[in-house]
């Protein structure tokens, strides 16, 4: 079953011509904050299409401005300079057609899961019949069936997480973006939702944006592999990830081991730490 997206947006302009693929473009991105010896350039000249069925997954060292380009793509950031199109439509502010998922899942503490799924297309009116249909079916893609009527408190922090990805899905975003979605979670539930987010991407061939500071993590799940640096912070590397399929046919584990892996890991944690960005 499909949901189709719903949504009206603040859409301001039609974008140069792009391609019908491209689900989301960011134009000649700049952020600045503060002024004087105070100003911190957060982003330069950001420049980056999001293709549709993409993952990408952004990597660099700590303060290069990983989430001031998520904020920006959400709308939640007007950059200092530049333009974000969603659907070839110029968007600067919070859209249903963009999808956020957090660190920490932040579901609402007295509505069962389920009703935590279906909180935002029953706020939009959507009718009883095709809400319990489409909460059923995010919750069943999310591994979380048998836990619809649970509240929060009574899942794992993994459940909680995939409760808050099943969430935006349901929404039916264009794009979904995730900021460390799993940094707060133990490395083995780590492990087990990345296998889990694997699959929905899979199932679902969303579009999604994700930032993380694990180069296996962003190896393990990415498409497209997008390193920054700081001041200014920039896009400095764009690789196409190898390894894209592999876990059809093989374990994390066993992906781990594989020299190729290894070799690969090894370039990106050089790249995130050159000063010319490798
Ligand atoms: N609201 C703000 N006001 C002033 N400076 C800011 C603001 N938000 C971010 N910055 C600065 O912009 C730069 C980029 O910050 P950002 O949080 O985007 O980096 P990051 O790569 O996401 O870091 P981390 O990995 O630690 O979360 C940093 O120097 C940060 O201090």
């Amino acid at each position: 079953m499909a949901f189709s997206s719903r949504t009206t947006s603040p859409v301001t302009t039609q974008s140069p011509s792009l391609s019908q693929d491209v689900v989301v473009a960011l134009r000649d991105i700049n952020l600045h904050f503060g002024h004087g010896a105070q100003r911190v350039e957060a982003l330069q000249n950001i420049n980056l299409d999001l293709i549709a069925g993409d993952f990408v997954c952004v990597l660099g060292s700590s303060g290069c401005g990983k989430t001031s380009l998520l904020r920006v793509l959400a709308g939640y950031q007007p950059p200092t300079a530049g333009a974000v199109y969603i659907g070839g439509k110029s968007h600067s502010a919070p859209t249903a057609e963009v999808g956020v998922v957090f660190q920490r899942p932040n579901l609402l503490p007295w509505l069962s899961i389920a009703d935590n799924v279906g909180f935002g297309p029953k706020m939009q009116g959507e009718p009883d019949f095709t809400l319990r249909q489409r909460v059923a079916y995010y919750l069943d893609l999310v591994g979380l069936t048998e836990a619809s009527q649970r509240l929060p408190h009574q899942l794992s922090g993994g459940m909680q997480q995939r409760a808050a990805i099943a969430r935006t899905l349901a929404a039916t975003p264009r794009v979904v973006l995730m900021d460390e979605p799993f940094g707060a979670l133990d490395a083995l539930t780590r492990e087990l939702m990345q296998m889990h987010l694997h699959k929905i991407w899979q199932q679902t061939q969303k579009t999604i944006f994700f930032i993380t500071h694990d180069v296996e993590e962003a190896m393990i799940l990415a498409t497209r592999i997008v390193v920054m640096h700081a001041h200014p912070g920039r896009i400095v590397q764009q690789i196409s990830n190898p390894f894209r399929d592999v876990l059809k046919s093989m374990s994390i584990s066993d992906l781990r081991t594989m020299p190729e892996f290894i070799r690969l890991r090894q370039r990106l944690v050089s790249a995130i730490h050159s000063v010319e960005g490798g």
